[in-house]
């Protein structure tokens, strides 16, 4: 199980807002965040990954991540999460193929996530010339690449139209079962996951 019982202080423009989100999450499952916007959604991934450290609590996946109380903050090369952020965070000087390889080595692996991702005529594109929906896909499986025992996603269709985004999702459900991988997905959209996710973690609901 990976459990999550954190508290944050959010610093928003109009003042102080505390987080606090306690949430067990099933090995394997897929799990759909939704929220306002500013509620802390992307916070709270970043604070899973390890890339923002949360004021209070304790994060465990499988061994403890993080534990304020006895100083315990594993750094984001250890916790080894997929992330995909929402503007990508491509590298602009690598091709879509580098990116692949500076995450893994493993070669068949790459050749697989670049058929899934309908990027296996683009290897040598930098981003500055793939479409916004390509990016989106290299940032997928530039994630994937690591075989994440969790994966992160914030709104990670977004640019993707309905046709690429079913045909992607069948894909990367199977991916998903074969790495066992558990997958939290930040998603606007009601529809999107509906006959995928199994659970939902809502955000800020009260505010
Ligand atoms: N490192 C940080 N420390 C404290 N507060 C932060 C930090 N990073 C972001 N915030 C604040 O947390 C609030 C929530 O931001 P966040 O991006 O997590 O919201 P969100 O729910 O993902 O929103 P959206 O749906 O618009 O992407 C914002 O007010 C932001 O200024």
């Amino acid at each position: 199980m990976i459990t999550v019982n954190i508290q944050k202080k959010l610093k928003a423009y109009n003042g102080v807002q505390l987080l606090h989100l306690q949430k067990a999450f099933v090995p394997g499952s897929i799990t759909r965040i939704t929220g306002p916007s500013g509620a802390g959604k992307t916070t709270f991934l970043k604070m899973i990954a390890g890339l923002i450290k949360p004021d209070s609590g304790i994060i465990k996946a499988y061994e403890v991540w993080f534990d304020a109380d006895k100083k315990i903050n594993l750094p984001p090369q250890q916790r080894k999460t997929g992330f995909v952020f929402q503007d990508y965070a491509l590298f602009p000087n690598m091709t879509v193929k580098q990116h692949l390889e500076y995450a893994t080595d493993d070669a068949a692996w790459i050749e697989r996530l670049l058929a899934i991702g309908g990027l296996d005529t683009f290897t040598a594109h930098k981003p500055e010339y793939l479409s916004g929906g390509q990016q989106q896909r290299l940032a997928i499986l530039r994630a994937l690449a690591i075989k994440p025992r969790l994966l992160l996603m914030d709104e990670p269709f977004s640019a993707l139209d309905i046709k690429m985004k079913g045909g992607l999702l069948t894909d990367l459900q199977k991916l998903f079962k074969e790495l066992q991988a558990t997958v939290i997905i930040v998603s606007h959209n009601p529809q999107e996951l509906d006959g995928i996710a199994d659970d939902e973690l809502v955000i800020g609901s009260e505010v």
